[in-house]
């Protein structure tokens, strides 16, 4: 019996994310190219890749309880494939005789002497529900509430924690185990058009967004992206939001100077390039590795509007080299951060972040954030944004600065601007000076958006 094509890819895409460090949404997309799957079997793959990343921690809690030991002693090949058959079992329709021989015949190919343990195994797998799974996995965490909820809902705990936290910052704490689950389902593929004037729009293209005024869905969306000579991209709604709130804020004066100070890959960029373009503004772009300014210039490639992409450390900004004398009059600062907020497109993210990361990032995003007020000129606009609802990403680097910075910049009222930008109300909550957006509320990305004024 031969192994089915997807297995195959979706075993080679956990191997790299175990060996090479890979991400699994870059390689995916090349190994099924490099395979030739039908898309039948890309979507295939891909589902029983991005699925069993992302579910990976209540799998080895299942594994561990089905083989008898724990799964820091089971070879990390034969981990894998015992994860990509749990996955089958526990999460798909795919049929039980098809999962657990599939899973046998891989095993046979890439870790022969474990062909029976897999069998094994994923029989004592298969013959419990996944309800039962929970309950199981739940009664032997040990660790408290927290562990047990971090186990069957295949997060770590310190993530848990941050997630709650956020939650609890808007008094939604009981919306926990629906974020969890949003985190834990495919997202769908959502799209852009690029505003211009003789540019289809989403309602032309596809099934408009509830909330991005340009964000749609489409039955073929990469067809459409590839027809579409840059004026189509895949890209989250919130970050559309994100984008838009800056450009947005208030109307435009021709010549404003713009800054995109992180741009990479340029997701954002294209959209600032394309309200620029619209507004008769000048927008520059920045991003300090080079990979990623370059992937900036391809994504603006579809907006004739000359940008300049500039590869610097941000933190050393000076608007003036820049051209900017005086400083910019908007800047968008879309910070490296942890990433929690876009745990279901990273599907192997949660388990390579570490709570360390944390302090790391927030010190970086502080001093990006003096740069960003710095190169503002007196009432000019700064977004400030993060797909992190991490409290100390967004609340304390923002307090942090507000602080350093007092009575040189003020709050605007964000939500506001989102409002009046989106084309059906948001369902949000906590204080009007920033929005946080949520996968389980909105179907976005966990968008933090904070939009400042250079008052002095
Ligand atoms: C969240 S991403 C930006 C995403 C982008 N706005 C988009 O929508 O596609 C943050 C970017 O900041 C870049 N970065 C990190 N440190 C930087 C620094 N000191 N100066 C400039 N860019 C930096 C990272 O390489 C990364 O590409």
């Amino acid at each position: 019996m031969r192994v089915s094509p997807a297995r195959i890819v979706a075993y080679e895409v956990l191997e790299a994310v175990r060996t090479d460090e890979a991400y699994a949404n870059l390689l995916m997309p090349n190994r099924i190219e490099r395979s030739r799957l039908s898309p039948e079997d890309a979507a295939l793959a891909t589902e029983l890749g991005y699925g069993t990343l992302r579910m990976q921690g209540f799998y080895d809690a299942v594994i561990a309880l089905a083989a008898g030991r724990p799964t820091d002693r089971i070879d990390a090949p034969v981990l894998d494939i015992l994860r990509l058959g749990a996955h089958q079992l526990l999460s798909t329709r795919v049929p039980t005789h098809a999962a657990v021989n599939e899973s046998v015949v891989l095993a046979k190919r890439i870790a022969p002497g474990a062909a029976g343990f897999v069998n094994a195994v994923l029989r004592t797998v298969s013959r419990t529900s996944p309800d039962e799974w929970r309950e199981h996995v739940a009664r032997d965490t040990a660790g408290g509430a927290d562990a047990k909820l971090a186990a069957v809902s295949s997060h770590p705990k310190w993530i848990v924690r941050a997630l709650r936290a956020g939650l609890a910052h808007e008094g939604r704490g009981d919306e926990l185990d629906a974020l969890l689950a949003a985190d834990n389902a495919a997202p769908r593929v959502n799209l852009v058009a690029l505003p211009g004037s003789d540019a289809p729009g989403p309602g032309d293209l596809g099934r408009p967004n509830a909330y991005s005024p340009l964000g749609f869905t489409a039955d073929h969306p990469l067809a459409l992206v590839e027809q579409s000579q840059g004026r189509v991209r895949v890209q989250d709604e919130g970050s559309q939001l994100a984008a838009l709130a800056l450009t947005r804020a208030r109307p435009v004066a021709p010549g404003e100077r713009w800054l995109d100070l992180c741009a990479g890959p340029g997701g954002k960029t294209a959209i600032l390039a394309a309200e620029a373009l619209a507004s008769a503004a000048v927008l520059d772009a920045n991003e300090i590795v080079p990979a990623r300014a370059e992937l900036v210039r391809k994504a603006i490639a579809g907006v004739a509007l000359a940008v300049e992409v500039h590869e610097l450390d941000g933190r050393e900004l000076d608007a003036a080299a820049l051209g900017a004398e005086g400083g910019f009059d908007r800047i968008l600062l879309d910070a490296p951060c942890t990433g929690l907020g876009a745990l279901r497109r990273r599907p192997e993210a949660r388990w390579r972040k570490q709570p360390a990361d944390v302090a790391e990032l927030t010190k970086l995003q502080g001093e990006l954030l003096d740069a960003a007020i710095r190169s503002l000129r007196p009432g000019g606009v700064l977004a400030y944004v993060t797909c992190s609802p991490h409290s100390a990403e967004t609340f304390g680097t923002l307090r942090g600065a507000l602080e350093r910075h007092a009575g040189k910049v003020s709050q605007l009222d964000t939500r506001a601007v989102v409002d009046a930008v989106s084309r059906h109300p948001l369902d949000l909550a906590g204080t009007p000076e920033t929005v946080q957006l949520w996968p389980h509320r909105h179907g976005t990305d966990a968008m933090f958006i904070a939009l400042l004024e250079r008052t002095a």
